[in-house]
């Protein structure tokens, strides 16, 4: 059974709270586990590697089979059915328009006293992205993560991806085909991104990690962080539906078990003004679930995690969005422009009743790797500028310098730093 909270009930707010503080994803048991993995993958490089890869996903590889061969990538690629080439093409095709619009201009300019600032972007030149395997294959994953890494201009683009039981979804390298990705190890869970981090004898360390994954996936990144880059904690997926009166139950109902379907911690929440709605979804999503092929973990997703709110107002379920800073927030209401500017907290926002959340899981073009576990407060999902940097360009002239040396000297004083100041004034003609 779901959650069922009533924001008119004198205990909600304490309810409410406790739902936000719920743990879905880092118990002390995972920070733990991952701790001694990236410790063993540091020491013992490819052996701890390979050790791992076998006794969490069965694998059966070896260092020699770490990597795909070239001839493995092409063979598997070519064995996808057309009609899923095609399918992976328009999605490859649409994300890439969209993040080609993303890619930042370099910016300069000279004010008035003769001062040359601005700003130059420039690609990260190693990145390791992280695509999911454990539960479920994610040809998308492959593309929302390779797509603006490409289009920011990457160099190195080592891709990892687990094989539970040594076996691969060819769609997965079919995809990394399609977006010109080479360098791909049979690899997940925390020792991928401590061998993406720390490097190994196999595999050259990288500058940055990116990607979803489960909660070993979004600890370790948290913990290689500093070592590297990571792009934000994109962990178990969610979903929060505002429906009003307007909204079709069997649909709200769909899209609330199409992030259960995820599992391992994934969370569906359903936030509406009309309680009969709640419990015509409530219903719905009993009955649709029993036609899931995927029943069992959607269903186990849906009762430990899933949540139902009744609220009075639409502006009620928008501040309640805020708190919870979805990864994903569904506006299930006949004008989603009009609460639009109230959601302020969100990964992504799916307008109106004909935007299911899965349609940007694969073809929207909008990037489907998503700030969860509440981080949408500060982050923002995967785009092309998680592949670039900005670095800062300041250029004085004689004159410009001249004038700027007062006060800057003068700082240099009260910080007592005179070396600081020296640095400056010796370069006035005095
Ligand atoms: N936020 C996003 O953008 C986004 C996108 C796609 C998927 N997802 C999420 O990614 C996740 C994918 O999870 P998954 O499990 O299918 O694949 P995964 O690749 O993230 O994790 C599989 C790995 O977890 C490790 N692991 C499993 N059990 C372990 C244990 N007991 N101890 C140590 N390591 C262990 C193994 O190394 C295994 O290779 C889901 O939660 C899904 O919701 C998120
Ligand atoms: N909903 C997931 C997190 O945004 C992404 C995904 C990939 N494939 C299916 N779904
Ligand atoms: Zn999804």
């Amino acid at each position: 059974m779901p959650l069922r909270l009533d924001s008119a009930e004198a205990d909600f707010e304490q309810r409410f709270s406790d739902l936000l503080a719920g743990k879905r994803e880092s118990s002390k048991d995972v920070n733990d586990t991952v701790a001694g993995i990236i410790a063993d993958v540091r020491a013992r490089g490819d052996e701890a590697v390979v050790e791992l890869t076998n006794k969490f996903d069965r694998a059966g590889v070896t260092r020699d089979t770490l990597a795909f061969t070239a001839d493995e990538i092409a063979a598997a690629a070519a064995g996808v059915p057309d009609h899923v080439r095609t399918a992976l093409q328009t999605a490859h095709d649409r994300i890439k328009s969209h993040h080609e619009k993303q890619k930042p201009q370099d910016h300069v300019y000279t004010d008035a006293l003769g001062v040359t600032l601005g700003s130059r972007w420039t690609p990260v030149d190693a990145v390791g992205i992280y695509v999911p395997g454990g539960l479920a294959s994610y040809p998308s994953s492959v593309l929302m993560n390779a797509v603006p890494a490409r289009v920011a201009g990457v160099s190195r683009i080592a891709m990892v991806v687990p094989t539970p039981n040594g076996e691969i979804n060819p769609a997965i390298l079919a995809a990394a085909q399609i977006a010109g990705i080479t360098e791909i190890y049979r690899i997940g869970g925390a020792q991928a991104v401590a061998a993406l981090a720390y490097g190994t004898e196999t595999i050259p360390r990288v500058d940055k990690v990116t990607g979803p994954g489960n909660a070993y996936v979004a600890t370790a990144k948290r913990q290689v962080f500093g070592q590297v880059g990571i792009d934000m904690i994109a962990g178990p997926s969610e979903v929060l539906v505002i429906a009003d009166s307007s909204a079709n139950p069997a649909w709200v109902a769909a899209d609330l078990i199409a992030q259960a379907e995820h599992g391992a911690g994934a969370q569906s929440i359903l936030v509406t003004t009309d309680a009969a709605l709640a419990g015509a979804v409530e219903a719905e999503v009993d009955r649709q679930l029993s036609l899931l092929p995927k029943q069992a973990i959607a269903r186990e997703g849906w009762d430990e995690f899933g949540a139902i709110i009744t609220v009075a107002t639409l502006d009620q379920a928008a501040e309640l969005a805020n708190r919870i800073a979805s990864e994903h927030v569904e506006l299930a209401i006949d004008d989603p422009q009009s609460l639009l500017p109230a959601i302020r907290h969100a990964g992504a926002i799916f307008l109106g009743h004909h935007t299911p959340e899965a349609i940007g899981d694969y073809v929207g073009g909008s990037n489907h790797v998503l700030p969860t576990a509440r981080s949408a407060r500060f982050a923002s999902g995967l785009g092309v500028l998680d592949f670039m940097k900005r670095t800062s360009l300041l250029g004085c002239t004689p004159s410009s310098l001249a004038a700027l040396a007062e006060p800057a000297v003068t700082i240099a004083g009260v910080e007592d730093l005179d070396g600081h100041g020296r640095s400056i004034s010796i370069r006035l003609n005095r």
